[in-house]
């Protein structure tokens, strides 16, 4: 007998026969928590009666906080508490109708031994199908098996089979059959590119700046060094608060210039007074002045990429990131110098800036920018959320809409490119947006992600199409209008076939010259991927 304080461990409840339990993870900001409750309320009723219509029960493992005014789970700690009650061997759904931060439920998932789902609504009100798909994206990463079911309301037959076939079997299997692995490349002009672009990404590496690492707990977008470095690229860790004290030292005539530029090249800024719901002068002039600061630190460490992750901290502190990295992206933007004034910096270039520091993203922009740049294409490119979509005509349109900018380009030019305030409810300082709709073209559609330990990249293509501008209106209605929107048809590839292989919750994105330009650079793409290590697939009708 010793006279230490051993830990008293409680052992977790038994699982209730026929008993699905359920959690809603959430944001941090309380705000937008609050504004997705009656929504995720209503998901949680649905999934409740369909569960109940094949004879079991749910249980909601957590209660809801009155006094917060929601039910979701706000940060790790409580994510951990909650799993303390919950059976190890139970069913455990993840019920997502919002954005949410994936390691507020990552320690529980991990350690859960029972079968686990993630649902979300099939609806671009909140971005819950782009909860589902970041948690998805982190699992996969933290090798925790789960199946994953969308819907309208849970009564279709679709939904309604793949839950009764997960309360069966534990899984639900879905058709992946558009994925095929990258088959030996046959030398040619495009195979000789991209290797020789990979040889030289090793033998001179890139550095990516990352301004405070891991985003609103999007764990799956975090690469370790040691599958980074491997591919001839090293990240400069960087905080943001370098980035405000460097702003500070931007001058006022400066700013002023930059948006003297972009008011020349025709771009709308729709401004009005009010801080707290508008876009004001005063957060245009501190975001021209976080661009220009971004450039000088990129310029500073010598870096290839960049990537501000805005979300935490610096939210609090000032407007938006996202007007800075639409014009970082693009290799048309107004003109930085040196802090002495010698130097142009990064002149007629784009810096690929990876928005919420993705840095699945930060490979891919490099990759790409390097790519398009040798084959003499223009090389803006950015990510989009998957947010949500429907079909149109014989298409199925996906609403892919990141959550602030592009580069204009993607719009057809900064004078079809606007400006909005970004939304009160996750953006309390404002600041502005580069948005605008992406123009019709050839794309090429791609996302690198972590699974089984390595590296993959997920290749594919698609067409932007022009939509009606009502049925434009209506998609920014139905999602967050501020937000720049892209109808991208995605070429041999089903709705529900990407929702079940994509394993993040964005997708990268870049325009060719045309089809057969696409084609080819799309081989390019596989081939110096390839060639750096990364497992290549290839998603839908592929030319190669
Ligand atoms: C502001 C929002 O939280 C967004 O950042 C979020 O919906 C995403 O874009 C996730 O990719």
């Amino acid at each position: 007998m010793s006279n230490y304080t051993m830990p008293v461990l409680v052992d977790p409840p038994a699982a209730a026969p026929r008993t699905v339990y359920t959690v809603a993870s959430g944001d941090l900001r309380p705000a937008a928590n609050v504004t997705g409750w009656p929504t995720q309320q209503r998901l949680e009723a649905d999934l409740a009666d369909a569960v109940t219509a094949l004879g079991w029960r749910t249980r909601r493992a957590h209660p809801v906080d009155a006094g917060a005014g929601h039910g979701f789970i706000d940060s790790q700690r409580a994510g951990i508490e909650v799993f303390q009650g919950i059976p190890v061997d139970a069913p455990l759904v993840v019920v997502e109708a919002v954005w949410q931060y994936s390691h507020h439920v990552l320690a529980g998932l991990r350690a859960h031994r029972g079968p686990i789902l993630l649902v979300a609504n099939w609806s671009g009100e909140f971005p819950g199908l782009v909860g589902l798909l970041n948690l998805a994206g982190s699992l996969t990463k933290a090798g925790v098996r789960y199946s994953a079911l969308w819907s309208e309301d849970f009564t279709d037959e679709w939904a309604r089979d793949g839950l009764k076939a997960w309360l069966e079997t534990g899984e639900v299997v879905h058709d992946e059959s558009h994925v095929r692995d990258l088959p030996p490349l046959p030398p040619d002009p495009e195979v000789a590119l991209g290797v020789a672009l990979a040889r030289q990404l090793r033998r001179r590496p890139a550095v990516v700046g990352v301004f405070d690492e891991g985003c609103m707990g999007m764990y799956n977008a975090i690469i370790d060094d040691e599958l980074l470095n491997p591919l001839g690229i090293y990240k400069e860790r960087l905080s943001q608060s370098a980035l405000v004290a460097e702003m500070s030292r931007v001058s006022d005539a400066e700013a002023h210039a930059v948006r003297a530029w972009l008011d020349a090249a025709g771009m709308t800024f729709h401004t009005g007074t009010d801080e707290a719901t508008e876009l004001t002068d005063a957060q245009l002039h501190s975001q021209f002045k976080m661009y220009v600061a971004a450039l000088r630190i990129a310029d500073d460490f010598g870096l290839d990429a960049v990537g501000i992750q805005y979300q935490q901290g610096l939210k609090d502190t000032v407007p938006a990131s996202d007007l800075a990295e639409g014009l970082l992206n693009d290799v048309s933007r107004p003109p930085v110098t040196s802090r002495d004034g010698t130097r142009e910096l990064y002149a007629g270039r784009a810096l690929p800036h990876f928005n919420e520091v993705d840095e699945g993203v930060a490979v891919d922009s490099l990759v790409t920018n390097r790519i398009w740049t040798a084959m003499g294409m223009d090389p803006a490119t950015t990510l989009h959320d998957i947010r949500w979509g429907e079909s149109y005509g014989t298409d199925f349109v996906w609403v892919f809409e990141i959550s602030g900018s592009v580069p204009a380009s993607h719009n057809g030019g900064y004078d079809r490119s606007y400006s909005m305030r970004q939304p009160p409810m996750y953006f309390p300082l404002g600041g502005g947006t580069l948005s605008g709709v992406s123009r019709p073209g050839e794309i090429v559609w791609s996302r690198i992600f972590i699974m089984d330990g390595v590296l993959h990249a997920d290749l594919g293509r698609g067409t932007v199409v022009e939509l009606p501008a009502a049925e434009t209106r209506r998609r920014l209605r139905a999602t967050t209008p501020q937000w720049p929107i892209m109808h991208a048809v995605l070429h041999g590839v089903g709705r529900d076939q990407l929702m079940a292989r994509h394993k993040a919750n964005h997708v990268n994105v870049v325009y060719a010259d045309d089809a057969p330009a696409a084609d080819r650079a799309l081989r390019v793409k596989a081939a110096m991927l390839d060639a750096m290590g990364v497992r290549v697939h290839l998603c839908g009708d592929v030319a190669l």
